[in-house]
C-alpha cells in the first residue's frame, strides 16, 4: 500500500518544557506527526517548506532507501536542501517491520525541533518473536532555550563556543526547566517544580497509562543533540526485544543507556502497585550532567493522570560510570533465530580516528584529520554526473597514524586538522571493516566523549568493543561472528573502539558521522559511496545547487 502525508514546515512558539521559544514543527506539531506504515510499504511525503528564510530536508533514519539513495534527506550528500517556498516530495519503501523515527538534516534543524516516530508494522500473518498485549511509544530528546542560530554561530565563532548542557531533557516532546537547583535525589521540590504541569497545559508531562496487569511493548528512540541518556520506568523491569528495529535476545534490566540516533523496544509488565503511578524518566550519562531529570508519567489507569508519584525522581547510575554503559552494551546479542550472522572475513578494513582539533582558532572534530565540510554540490550527483570538484581528488585515509595516544590530548602534529570532503568508495558487495577509534579530546586531559556513530542506507553488524588503541591483529581474533546485534548506531566509549562491518551492496551515498549533531556540525562525519556504476537517475528536485545547477 502507499502511505501518504501532506507536511508544512515552519517554526511556532511552543514551550516544550514550559520556556518559550521558536520550535521548528510540521503542521503546527512538536514533536513532528508520527509516521504509521505496514513493512513493505510505500511511503511519500510532501515536504513544503514555509519556513522564510532556510532550505530543510528530512532523513529517514534507520531506512535503507535501497534503490531511492536520492531520497534519504541529507543535505548535501543525497540532496539539495529544499528552498523556502519549495514542496519536496519523498517516497520511499519501508522493508523492515520495526521501531524507527525521522529528522531534519540540515544544520541543528534536528535540535531545532524536525523529529518525529516511524513506526513500521508487521503485516497481517507475521509474527514478533515476542508478545505484548499493547504498546506505547516515546522519543527522547535534549533541549535548548537558545535558537539554533545561536548555537550555530557560537559552534563557528572565534573564541569558539560550545552549545554548553541542555536546559531540560524531553520526553515525547515534554519536559521541565527551572529545577536546575534539584538534586536527582530530591525528596522535596518546590511547588510546581517537579512536573511542571500546574497550569499551563502545553507543557504537562507526558503520559503513558497502563492496564495494571497488562504487558507493554514500549518503543524508545532517542534524537537527542548531545546528550546520552539513561531511561528508567520506576518500579519496573524492561526486557529489551528489538534495538534499532533488530531483534535482539532479550535481556532484562534496571535502567537503559539509550545514544542519539537509536531506538530500542523494550517490554513490562504493570504489575507494580496499582493504586500508584510511577514515573518514566531519564538523565544524562557520559557528560557531567547540568540538567534536570526528565520525567513523564506512567500511569496505571484508572488512576487519574494527574496523581504525582509521591518518590524522587529516579537516580540513573552516575554519568561517568563507563564500565556501567559498556556491560550494558556488551549485554546486547542478535536473536540469531530471525537475524542474520555476519560475513566470516571482511575485505576492506578502515580505521577511522575520531579527534577534537584546531581550525583557525575554531574547535572542529576530525576523521583522521580531516573534519568534513559540505560542497554545495550534493555528494550524490557529484558522484552520478562525475562533477569534479565537489569530493576530494585524494582518497581518504584508510588508516590513522600508528601509535597515537588515545589517553592523552593530542601532540603538537594532531592539534591542526583540515578541511575536507572524503568520500570511501567501496567496490559494490564487498565486506568492510569499520573501526572508530575514539581519543582524548583537544585540551582537557583524561577527558573523552561517547560519540554515537551512526551510518545511513545499512545496518551493519557491532563485532566488539575495546579499550585504548585497535590492534589490527590481536583485536580482530576477539571479533563476535556467532551473534553480534545489527544497528545503524552504536557508540564509542570514551578512549576505547568499536568495531563495525557492514556489506556494501546499496549502490548510493551513506554518510557516515557522529549522530552529536553538534560534534557532526564541527565536522565529525565522512561519507561512503558504493555501486557507483548503478546509481539510479536522480529526480530533478533533489537537483538544483551548486554545479547540479548546469543539468536542468
Ligand atoms: O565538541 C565539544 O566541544 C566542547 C568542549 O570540548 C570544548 O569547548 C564539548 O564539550 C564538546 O563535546
Amino acid at each position: 500500500a502507499v502511505v501518504s502525508y501532506d507536511w508544512n514546515v515552519d517554526y511556532m512558539n511552543a514551550a516544550p518544557d514550559c520556556v518559550q521559544k521558536l520550535v521548528l514543527a510540521v503542521n503546527g506539531q512538536f514533536p513532528s506527526p508520527t509516521i504509521r506504515a505496514v513493512e513493505g510499504d510505500t511511503v511519500v511525503v510532501q515536504v513544503t517548506n514555509h519556513i522564510p528564510t532556510e532550505g530543510v530536508s528530512f532523513h529517514w533514519h534507520g531506512i535503507h532507501q535501497r534503490g531511492t539513495p536520492y531520497y534519504d534527506g541529507a543535505a548535501y550528500v543525497s540532496q539539495c536542501p529544499i528552498n523556502p517556498g519549495e514542496t519536496f516530495t519523498y517516497r520511499f519503501k519501508v522493508d523492515k517491520a520495526g521501531t524507527y523515527f525521522y529528522h531534519g538534516h540540515f544544520g541543528l534543524q534536528r535540535s531545532g525541533g524536525i523529529y518525529g516516530s516511524l513506526i513500521v508494522d508487521l503485516p497481517a500473518g507475521k509474527k514478533e518473536p515476542f508478545s505484548y498485549d499493547a504498546e506505547l511509544s516515546i522519543i527522547l530528546n535534549d533541549w535548548w532555550h537558545k535558537s539554533v542560530y545561536e548555537q550555530e554561530l557560537g559552534l563557528n565563532s572565534v573564541p569558539f563556543k560550545f552549545v554548553g548542557e541542555p536546559q531540560s531533557l524531553l520526553i515525547e516532546g515534554r519536559g521541565r526547566y527551572n529545577c536546575s537547583l534539584l538534586p536527582q535525589n530530591a525528596t522535596t521540590a518546590p511547588p510546581g517544580c517537579l512536573v511542571c504541569n500546574s497550569t499551563d497545559p502545553r507543557c504537562a508531562p507526558h503520559v503513558l497509562p497502563v492496564t495494571p496487569g497488562k504487558t507493554y511493548r514500549l518503543r524508545i528512540a532517542s534524537v537527542a543533540s548531545l546528550s546520552s541518556l539513561n531511561f528508567i520506568l520506576e518500579g519496573h523491569k524492561m526486557t529489551v526485544v528489538q534495538a534499532d528495529a533488530r531483534n535482539v535476545q532479550p535481556f532484562v534490566v534496571d535502567n537503559l543507556d539509550v545514544y542519539s540516533g537509536q531506538s530500542y523496544d523494550v517490554l513490562f509488565t504493570a504489575n507494580q502497585d496499582a493504586s500508584k503511578n510511577y514515573w518514566a524518566s531519564i538523565n544524562v550519562r557520559g557528560r557531567k550532567p547540568a540538567t534536570p531529570t526528565g520525567l513523564a508519567i506512567l500511569q496505571y489507569l484508572p488512576n487519574p493522570a494527574n496523581l504525582l508519584p509521591t518518590t524522587a525522581a529516579p537516580v540513573s547510575p552516575v554519568w561517568n560510570d563507563t564500565a556501567t554503559s559498556v556491560a550494558l552494551a556488551k549485554k546486547i546479542y542478535a536473536n540469531v533465530d530471525c537475524e542474520a550472522s555476519p560475513p566470516k572475513k571482511s575485505h576492506r578494513t578502515v580505521v577511522i580516528l575520531g579527534t577534537q582539533n584546531n581550525i583557525e582558532g575554531r574547535i572542529k572534530w576530525a576523521l583522521n584529520n580531516i573534519s568534513y565540510v559540505h560542497n554545495p554540490t550534493p555528494v550524490l550527483a557529484a558522484l552520478k554526473y562525475k562533477i569534479r570538484g565537489v569530493i576530494d581528488a585524494a582518497p581518504p585515509p584508510n588508516s590513522p597514524v600508528k601509535n597515537y595516544d588515545v589517553y592523552s590530548p593530542p601532540s603538537a602534529a594532531f592539534r591542526n586538522a583540515s578541511y575536507g570532503s572524503p568520500v570511501y568508495i567501496f567496490k559494490k558487495d564487498i565486506v568492510v571493516d569499520v573501526i572508530v577509534q575514539n581519543a582524548n579530546t583537544l585540551s582537557t586531559p583524561n577527558n573523552s566523549e561517547i560519540h554515537p556513530w551512526h551510518l545511513h542506507g545499512h545496518d551493519f553488524w557491532v563485532m566488539g568493543y575495546g579499550d585504548g588503541l585497535f590492534d589490527l591483529k590481536k583485536d580482530v581474533a576477539s571479533f563476535n561472528l556467532v551473534d553480534p546485534p545489527l544497528r545503524n548506531t552504536v557508540a564509542v566509549f570514551p578512549n576505547g573502539w568499536v568495531a563495525i562491518r557492514f556489506v556494501a551492496d546499496n549502490p548510493g551515498v551513506w554518510p557516515f558521522h557522529c549522530h552529536v549533531e553538534p560534534h557532526f556540525y564541527m565536522g565529525m562525519g565522512t561519507v561512503f559511496a558504493e555501486g557507483i556504476h548503478k546509481l539510479p537517475s536522480l529526480p530533478k528536485e533533489t537537483l538544483g545547487c551548486g554545479l547540479t545547477k548546469r543539468r536542468l
